[in-house]
């Protein structure tokens, strides 16, 4: 599903690369989560994924696309197939919670009907059906990222990627957005996690593949968070 060849991404202005030959296999299906202390570049990976930004060297293929390679004119159909979650939930504050996750399906042109199944399913999903009409701003952090996880399935990606998805939420919101997007991966979509979320990382006992400045240094399959903090 995500496969890193030798990737290297150094930003402008750095003295540094922020990843330095990464190779990485993430198989369709799977579950991932992508730890390291602050700054080791787990947001530069998943950024590489959904071709917010482009590496140095190296490629990335996705779904067996190389996205290096892609004109910028093709980048919206590689991310209709990625859903992509963020610490800041990034919703429409104003816009009610349905709007919200309606306009990741009017952006692929989605039709009325289509937009009427698929919405009030992924609120179910996320447990929102009831505060479908609220607007977003109105609602906890924990239910903000849920509306964020529903706005990031709705288009039944075979793709999510979750950027430090628990970052700003407490311990019993953060299990909850972990144990959905467990849930989505049981229904086949692949999920990379990068996070903070040692508790949560060590009790689950997935994949984990740690960065540490740059450079991948593990990659365990049943594994651990495995940093003193
Ligand atoms: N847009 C950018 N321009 C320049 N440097 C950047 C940019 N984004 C990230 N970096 C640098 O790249 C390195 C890796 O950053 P990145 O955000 O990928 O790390 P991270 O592991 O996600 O950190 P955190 O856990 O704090 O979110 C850092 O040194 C950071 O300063």
């Amino acid at each position: 599903m995500v496969r890193f060849v030798r990737v290297s991404k150094q930003y402008p202005g750095q003295s540094r690369p922020s990843l330095r030959d990464i190779t990485l296999n993430v198989e369709r299906g799977e579950f991932v989560f992508i730890v390291g202390p602050s700054g080791a570049g787990k947001s530069t990976l998943t950024r590489l994924i959904y071709r917010e930004e482009l590496p140095t060297s190296g490629q990335v293929i996705v779904g067996g696309v190389n996205v290096t390679r892609l004109r910028p004119s093709q980048v919206p159909y590689l991310r209709r197939n990625i859903g992509v979650i963020f610490q800041d939930f990034k919703l429409l504050p104003e816009r009610t919670v349905y709007e919200n996750v309606a306009f990741a399906l009017q952006v692929t042109e989605a039709s009325y009907r289509e937009i009427q199944r698929r919405v009030p399913a992924a609120l179910e999903l996320v447990g929102l059906l009831d505060k479908a009409h609220q607007r977003a701003q109105e609602l906890s952090g924990g239910e903000q990222q849920r509306v964020a996880v529903a706005r990031a399935i709705v288009r039944s990606p075979s793709l999510v990627l979750a950027d430090e998805p628990t970052g700003n939420l407490d311990p019993d919101n953060s299990w909850q957005i972990m144990k959905l997007l467990l849930e989505i991966n049981r229904m086949g979509t692949t999920v990379i996690v990068a996070t903070h979320a040692r508790e949560i990382v060590d009790a689950l006992q997935r994949r984990v593949v740690a960065l540490e400045d740059g450079v991948l240094v593990r990659d365990d399959q049943k594994g651990s968070y495995g940093y003193a903090i």
